[in-house]
């Protein structure tokens, strides 16, 4: 064993023995403390005895001595209130914890200094921000959770500052939001009128809010949850093993929709798939749906077979023949609508029953078409689009963010409903949502968070509920069996009944080389779509 091992040795054993030793002397270390206090107290007092009164005082002091001594057990009761009275006197009084700084008085400097070099002027006759100024000059109020994590702030800025241009508001809101920690969203209200800047910290929202049945009216597709200022409406959802409400984030869709049709931008495992289930179960409640799942990761294969859905694709050739069949079966929808109309009868069924296309990584599908010189998927996708609020055909597209610009212009033209999930630059998130945010996205989210854009609106946060993928083990047991139940299937002992369908039920033909596992509907002759007039 080397020197410097047996040394450290050494230290420990004789920290070890130190440590016992205080622990076992420690009552007489107290008493001796009290002993100590004693004879200085008693010294003092004698020292400001006037010296005339000594000798009566000592005389009185060796009486009480011999009376206790003459008491029986006197000297042994003595001793021991001797010893009492020291160990109480001995006590060492806790030291008492100095009291928290105030979180405004550390936090509240470092963000005015940072803020100093854009806000401050050298010819500025009346400064708010100096380099030798304070936090109270410039800030008009605050507000700190007991964690001493900044909730709100009102901060004032020159009236020099150009609050009109997005590239120095925006700088701002980066210095705001470093200052006051990135893993949160921070909502900027500016006041142009005033020169004041709100900053309040966004509350997180609702996480893995399992599938459920969700209390909305026909045509409406709850999309997820969002902040209470956003919506005045609220819906019971059963969350943490509890009921409550939330306020949704609602997509109205069906023939009075100004936004048809959904697109969802996000980046990889985000949680596009995941809401793109969440729409499917509540489409398949009064609705048909088509699948194509162009990544091929059999993402949605629990739709596979169910009641209500036509195919569930993931080769090219399956979605380009589920694609033109949904081309054709919209003009025959709208052909079919036309001659009701024309002849003044309710329109039938099976052109008023919704039918929904649900597209995963559609741009997957589009690079192997150029591959193979096959014709686009997406091209088959124009009429659902173009007509598909009249034909009750609703396109929902999921996508990664990154292949946004592989989207066909048809189809970013006519998604007037967007969501984008994941983190990413504000820049960006403006561009995939078509207007910018009035906050600033956290560092990092969880999947399913994101933003919401329905037509011409407001951008809101969203959190998408977690309608998991029941083959997906790796998901909560919990989260899994939600989605399980609502799965609808023939066999209602043990799952959801089957939504009712109309007696005319159309079909989805077969496509060659069609993978195991995808569902096989022959065409019927009433069911061939009519050419669009
Ligand atoms: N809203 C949500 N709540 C809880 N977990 C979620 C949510 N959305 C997605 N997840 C989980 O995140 C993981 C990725 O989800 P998903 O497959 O939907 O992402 P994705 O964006 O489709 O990914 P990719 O682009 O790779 O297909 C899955 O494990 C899923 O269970």
């Amino acid at each position: 064993m080397s020197l410097t091992r047996h040394l450290t040795r050494g230290r420990d054993l004789a920290r070890t023995a130190g440590d016992h030793a205080a622990d076992m002397f420690a009552p007489l270390s107290l008493i001796g403390r009290g002993l100590r206090r004693h004879a200085g107290w008693t010294k003092t007092r004698w020292q400001a005895t006037p010296k005339e009164k000594r000798g009566p005082t000592a005389l009185l002091a060796v009486a009480a001595v011999v009376g206790v001594v003459l008491l029986p057990h006197g000297p042994l009761l003595a001793i021991v209130a001797l010893l009492g009275s020291a160990a109480w006197t001995g006590r060492q009084p806790k030291p008492v914890a100095a009291p928290a700084p105030d979180p405004a008085d550390v936090k509240l400097p470092a963000l005015y200094a940072a803020l100093t070099p854009y806000l401050a002027a050298p010819d500025d006759p009346c400064p708010l921000y100096r380099p030798d100024g304070g936090y109270r000059d410039a800030f008009a109020g605050w507000a700190f959770d007991p964690d001493g994590r900044l909730t709100a702030l009102e901060i004032g800025y020159p009236g020099w500052f150009t609050d009109t241009e997005p590239g120095a508001r925006s700088r701002i809101e980066q210095v705001v939001q470093g200052k006051a920690g990135r893993a949160r969203e921070y909502r900027f209200d500016w006041d142009l009128e005033c020169n004041r800047l709100r900053v309040t910290a966004l509350a997180p929202l609702p996480q893995d809010v399992p599938a459920q049945p969700w209390v909305t009216a026909p045509g409406e597709v709850l999309l997820g949850f969002t902040d209470p200022e956003a919506t005045q409406r609220r819906i019971p959802v059963a969350h943490d093993g509890g009921p409550g409400h939330q306020p949704p984030v609602i997509w109205r869709t069906g023939p009075r929709s100004a936004e048809p049709h959904l697109l969802v931008l996000g980046s990889t495992g985000s949680g596009g798939s995941t809401l793109l289930r969440t729409v499917a179960l509540q489409a398949l409640a009064h609705g048909d749906l088509v699948v194509v799942d162009g990544a091929g990761t059999g993402e949605h294969a629990c739709l596979v077979n169910r009641p209500g859905v036509h195919t569930v694709e993931t080769s090219l050739h399956g979605a380009l023949a589920a694609l033109e069949w949904a081309a054709q079966e919209t003009e025959r929808r709208l052909a079919v609508l036309n001659a009701a109309r024309y002849r003044g009868e309710p329109a039938p069924a099976d052109a008023t029953r919704p039918l929904w296309l649900l597209l995963d990584h559609p741009t997957e599908l589009t690079e192997l078409a150029e591959a193979q010189g096959q014709p686009d998927p997406q091209d088959l996708l124009e009429v659902p689009l173009r007509h598909g609020r009249a034909a009750r055909v609703t396109v929902v597209v999921a996508e990664s963010i990154e292949a946004a610009d592989r989207l066909s212009p048809a189809l970013r033209g006519a998604v007037r409903a967007r969501v984008v999930l994941g983190d990413h630059p504000a820049p960006e998130l403006a561009d995939a949502l078509g207007a910018p945010l009035d906050l600033t996205p956290a560092a990092h989210v969880p999947p399913g968070r994101g933003y919401a854009r329905i037509g011409a609106g407001p951008a809101t946060r969203l959190q998408a509920p977690a309608t998991v993928d029941p083959l997906d083990e790796d998901a909560p047991a919990r989260l899994r069996d939600a989605v399980i139940a609502l799965l609808p299937h023939r066999d209602t002992r043990i799952e959801a009944p089957a939504p009712p369908v109309p007696d005319h039920q159309p079909q989805v033909p077969a496509a060659p080389g069609e993978p195991a596992g995808r569902v096989i509907l022959e065409k019927t002759p009433e069911a061939s779509p009519a050419p669009l007039r």
